[in-house]
């Protein structure tokens, strides 16, 4: 029985696909697998058990990816599951940085209780005008699953579409309506959008690119939508360009403590991915990744592992190794299987980084000692037998 420990809430349309005969979901730290959303887990003790994160959803950063590969633990994550629900709250966020519906609605309902409140509503309604998005330049940082969509949709409703993202897919450039304009830096963006839209995930590279410097870039007035996550904008430098009227209107889906009492600012709570179809899109497919790899130790979508396939086991059992992707660690691994006298069926090698992973399909049982033997190999972080 496999024990499945959920940091969060996961669609049950992806828990009902774990059989009751061979998976128990836990609350206890025991647990073979984990599946979250955004449930932090930076200061989460991962215990020896924990074979595979899953998270439902894209966002990674709350997650320690270094101390998972080090664990041997692979992560992985539902790219696109979730894509389509946050394009359309991006869509939605376009419409509201531009025409001041927000403001409008709360205007009306202080109203409320009000005997003249249709007359005062026609009187009262130009101080919430707002420009139409047609025909405007629209800036997409970020062409993966949901960059593309927010792209090829901002075309759709007559926008002029720059999209910028140095290290495109081939599978989202092809997926480009042929209207978007490749940027080669973002420097034209800044200079050219009357809206910017940010679909970058928060890595190193990205923390606060949107700062006093890219502000300094942009056009006045410029309505800016992150829909990503927090850390790639500066807050006190988004506070003076608010201030400065260089920004006229910031979305964010992660409001904090300083972001959320500023003037001109949306703040939406998280609710990219919270539509129905995207909770299940992801828990399924969270799922059914956790599963091959708990059943067959095949690796697909893991931001940490490769992707690795060998179907269904067919032999007397199936060795999976994480290791350290370095010199001479299939040399040692199949020196020792040979040493006991092993015999190697198929076997598959794959690399991501400085993280390898090797599985083994063999004809003998593979005992208790010799699990531990290739565990004391420097490099290996994980050995199961399946
Ligand atoms: N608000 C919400 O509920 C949700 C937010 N997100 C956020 O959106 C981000 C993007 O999600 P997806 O499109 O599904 O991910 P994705 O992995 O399909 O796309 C990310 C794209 O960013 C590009 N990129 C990376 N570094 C870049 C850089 N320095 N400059 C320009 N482009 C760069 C990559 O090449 C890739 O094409 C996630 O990382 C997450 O933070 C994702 C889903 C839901
Ligand atoms: O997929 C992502 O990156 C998200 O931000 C969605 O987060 P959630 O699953 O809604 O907590």
């Amino acid at each position: 029985m496999k024990k499945i420990r959920c940091l969060n809430p996961i669609s049950n349309q992806g828990l009902d696909l774990l059989e009751k005969d061979l998976y128990q979901i836990v609350e206890t730290d025991d647990a073979d697998a984990i599946l979250l959303r955004s449930f932090k887990m930076h200061d989460f003790e991962i215990s020896d058990s924990v074979k595979s994160i899953g998270r439902a959803g894209a966002g990674v950063n709350n997650i320690p990816i270094d101390k998972c590969s080090e664990k041997g633990v692979v992560v992985f994550n539902t790219p696109g599951a979730n894509a389509n629900g946050v394009k359309e709250l991006v869509i939605a966020s376009l419409l509201l940085s531009s025409r001041d519906i927000v403001g409008g609605i709360n205007w009306v309902k202080g109203l409320e209780g009000d005997s003249e409140v249709a007359a005062k509503v026609e009187k009262g309604k130009s101080q919430f005008v707002g420009p139409e998005i047609l025909g405007k330049k629209m800036g997409v940082i970020g062409l993966g699953a949901i960059g593309a969509l927010v792209a090829n949709t901002a075309v759709g409703l007559g926008m002029e579409v720059l999209g910028y993202d140095p290290f495109i897919s081939v599978e989202a450039a092809w997926s480009l309506s042929r209207a978007v304009k490749r940027s080669i830096n973002l420097d034209e963006i800044f200079a050219e959008c009357d809206y910017i839209s940010i679909h970058v995930p928060v890595i190193a590279e990205t923390k606060g690119m949107i700062n006093k410097d890219a502000f300094a870039k942009m056009k006045d007035n410029v309505r800016i939508i992150n829909l990503s996550r927090g850390e790639l904008v500066n807050d006190d430098d988004l506070e003076e360009a608010i201030k400065s009227g260089k920004v006229a209107k910031y979305v964010t889906d992660f409001p904090n403590e300083k972001v959320v009492s500023m003037e001109n600012v949306i703040s939406i709570p998280h609710l990219g991915a919270s539509t129905p179809e995207s909770e299940d899109n992801c828990a399924i497919m969270a799922v059914i990744q956790t599963k091959d790899y708990l059943l067959n130790g095949n690796i697909t979508n893991s931001v940490n592992y490769p992707a690795c396939n060998m179907g269904v086991c067919q032999t007397a059992a199936r060795v999976a190794i994480n290791h350290k992707n370095v010199p001479n660690m299939v040399g040692q691994i199949t020196t020792l299987l040979a040493n006991n006298n092993i015999n190697i069926v198929d076997m598959i090698n794959k690399s991501k980084q400085q993280w390898a992973y090797t599985l083994i399909d063999v004809e003998n049982e593979v005992a208790e000692n010799i699990v531990k033997e290739l565990e004391n190999i420097e490099g290996i972080v994980k050995v199961r037998v399946i």
